[in-house]
């Protein structure tokens, strides 16, 4: 598959390579606004193209699929433009800023015939299926709660889209994607959620939730940017817990993990060899894997998310429209 990259930011830099490092992977493009930054960063990338304007890089020949690494809100713009050029679609997170302009995508990716899928890299992981796998299988027992926290502390370049609203930003839709992204995985659609946020500089600088699930299953949430924190979670049932200590990160320099603890509070701890992103990239290339669990992953996150604004706006318990959400 030959991929054509939009946006030549932070997010892009580490995924070029996990791109042309992937089998059956080549980065034949890559477009900015600017034409001295595209030539630059093809240069630099050993990317053969290098285009001024995210258009020409749809209308090239030579490019099978799209990875957008935009700010959020121009996600749902060129996610829509790139399925009408019959490109596939990988797509950063957040999928986009609303539930509407995810369906959306998916819609205009279904219209277009191409695949589609967000660029949330945990999902993928080795040890994603793995903990997974114990957590369904009858280890803990009855599912009851399920807490995590994603947060960063970072000193953001003033401009920084993270600290704009009109481009998107929030530490909701970009570290609150991976905090409610886990529950759902987990234990799927949630029916109703009660949120909390504090703005900074006219955007969510910190947010803790509640999540109801269905079989009295519940959540509890937070993400920020004024916090540091483990990007960690438990996942509890009656017979014992999942506890994972930084599920969203792919490392370097240690294996990733997780433990497993029993009723008596002994925990065993179980440790991967992973090259993590490129799982997700092999998920997407490889037309032999169904894409719909992950697709409908994002769609549950992106209306949850939804809700959650409602709630920090309302101060109430909101609701999840189910229906909606199963058409
Ligand atoms: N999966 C992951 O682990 C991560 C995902 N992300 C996600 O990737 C996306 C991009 O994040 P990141 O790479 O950190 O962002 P950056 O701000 O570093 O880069 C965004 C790029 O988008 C282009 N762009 C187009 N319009 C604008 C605009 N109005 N303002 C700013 N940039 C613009 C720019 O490229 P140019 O001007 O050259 O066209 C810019 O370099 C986000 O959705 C973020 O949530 C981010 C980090 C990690
Ligand atoms: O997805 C992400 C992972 O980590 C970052 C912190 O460096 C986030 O802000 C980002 O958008």
């Amino acid at each position: 598959m030959r991929f054509g990259i939009l946006g030549t930011g932070r997010i892009t830099r580490r995924l070029v390579a996990d791109l042309q490092s992937t089998p059956g992977v080549q980065v034949t493009a890559i477009a900015s606004r600017d034409a001295e930054r595209a030539a630059w960063y093809a240069q630099q990338y050993g990317v053969a193209t290098g285009l001024c304007g995210y258009q020409a890089l749809l209308d090239a020949a030579d490019v099978d699929a799209v990875y957008i690494a935009l700010p959020p809100s121009l996600h749902a713009q060129w996610a829509i433009a790139a399925a009408a050029a019959g490109k596939h679609l990988l797509c950063e997170k957040p999928l986009a800023t609303n539930h509407a302009d995810a369906l959306a995508i998916a819609e205009a990716c279904r219209a277009g015939g191409v695949r589609w899928l967000d660029a949330t890299g945990w999902l993928h992981h080795r040890r994603t299926a793995a903990f997974s796998e114990r957590a369904h299988d009858g280890e803990l027992g009855k599912l009851r709660h399920i807490s995590t926290a994603v947060s960063f502390f970072e000193p953001f370049q003033s401009g920084d889209h993270r600290l704009v609203a009109s481009l998107g930003g929030g530490c909701l839709l970009d570290l609150g994607w991976y905090a409610v992204g886990l529950p759902i995985w987990f234990a799927g659609q949630p029916q109703a959620v009660m949120a909390s946020g504090i703005y900074q500089q006219d955007v969510l600088y910190r947010v803790t939730a509640m999540l109801w699930f269905d079989h009295d299953v519940t959540a509890t949430v937070s993400c920020g940017y004024d916090t540091t924190t483990r990007k960690w979670f438990e996942v509890a049932g009656d017979s014992g817990s999942i506890v994972c200590d930084d599920f969203t990160r792919s490392w370097a320099e240690r294996k990733p993990r997780f433990w497993t603890h029993d009723r008596t509070g002994s925990a065993q701890a179980h440790e991967f060899e992973d090259h993590q992103e490129q799982h997700m990239i092999q998920s997407f290339v490889d037309k032999s894997i169904d894409l719909s669990p992950w697709q409908r992953q994002a769609l549950l996150t992106q209306q949850t998310l939804d809700a959650m604004l409602r709630s920090i706006a309302s101060g109430q318990r909101e609701t999840l429209d189910v229906k909606e959400l199963s058409s």
